[in-house]
Formats: C-alpha cells, structure tokens, sequence
C-alpha cells in the first residue's frame, strides 16, 4: 500500500462555534495554531473574526455570521464536495433564531460523511487522529 501523497492545494475545513462556546474555540485554535494553518480555512463571521484576532498566522476566509446565512455558506460548500471537515462547537443550551440553519448544517455533514466536531472533546479525537489531513477534499477556488 503506497503513502498517500499531499495534496496540491490544502484541503478546506471551517470553524464556527455559538457565542457561548467562542472563547472555547478560540483557545482550541490557538493550542492547534500549526495544525490548522495547514488548511484552507473558512469560518463563520463572527467565529472567524475572533480567530484571525487570536491568530495572527492563520488566513481564514469568513463567511457570513451564522444567523445571517453563514451556516448555510458552509453547507453549500459540504453538498459542493468543497468542504471535509467541520469544527462546530455548539451551544445546546440556548435558543437560536436560526435554529434550523444549525440543523441543516449538521444535517449535510451527515448526508455527506464530513468528518464534524461539535464539541471541543471530540475536535481533540479528531485532530489526534491524524487522518483528517488526507482524507480532505482539495477546496477548488
Ligand atoms: O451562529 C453561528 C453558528 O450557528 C456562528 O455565527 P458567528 O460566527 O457569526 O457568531
């Protein structure tokens, strides 16, 4: 069995959590810094607003905020094969105006087996897997 090669481009994942997961993810992203920045990386604008500010080194391309469509940027980009992994650090505890983008957005990363962390526990598993980085697909644009 051959190596698998790197890809051309880096392979795209986004990052998005609720408000009162913010300070969670952003702490995540600053202990994987380095891992992350070997991706293409897409965020909700918010999320990814706090990120960039946190970590300078990282280009993150942001989206629209969650309740503004931003959830369903990303959805978009899963049916579109363009996205393979999501870091979705979620709030179950309060209720949200775009109730259903959220349940869409996980909905497609179910219908599309993308790799989805919706809490920082299993974002951990994921990164120490060290599958995630070849199994992504190459983000085209
Ligand atoms: O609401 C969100 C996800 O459902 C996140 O949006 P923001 O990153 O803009 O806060």
């Amino acid at each position: 069995m051959t190596a698998p090669t790197a890809p051309a481009i880096a392979p795209a994942i986004a990052l998005v959590a609720h408000d009162a997961r913010k300070d969670e993810m952003v702490a995540f992203a600053r202990t994987h810094e380095r891992w992350l920045s070997a991706f293409r990386l897409f965020a909700t604008g918010t999320t990814g607003g706090r990120i960039q500010e946190a970590c300078p080194s990282l280009d993150i391309t942001r989206l629209k905020s969650g309740p503004l469509g931003g959830d369903q940027q990303i959805g978009a980009m899963i049916a579109e094969g363009r996205l393979g992994g999501l870091f979705f650090f979620i709030d179950p505890l309060s209720p949200m105006p775009h109730d259903v983008d959220v349940k869409a957005l996980t909905r497609l990363s179910v219908v599309y087996d993308i790799p989805m962390a919706l809490n920082h526990a299993t974002a951990e598993l994921l990164i120490r897997s060290g599958g995630l980085i070849h199994s992504v697909p190459v983000s085209s644009d």
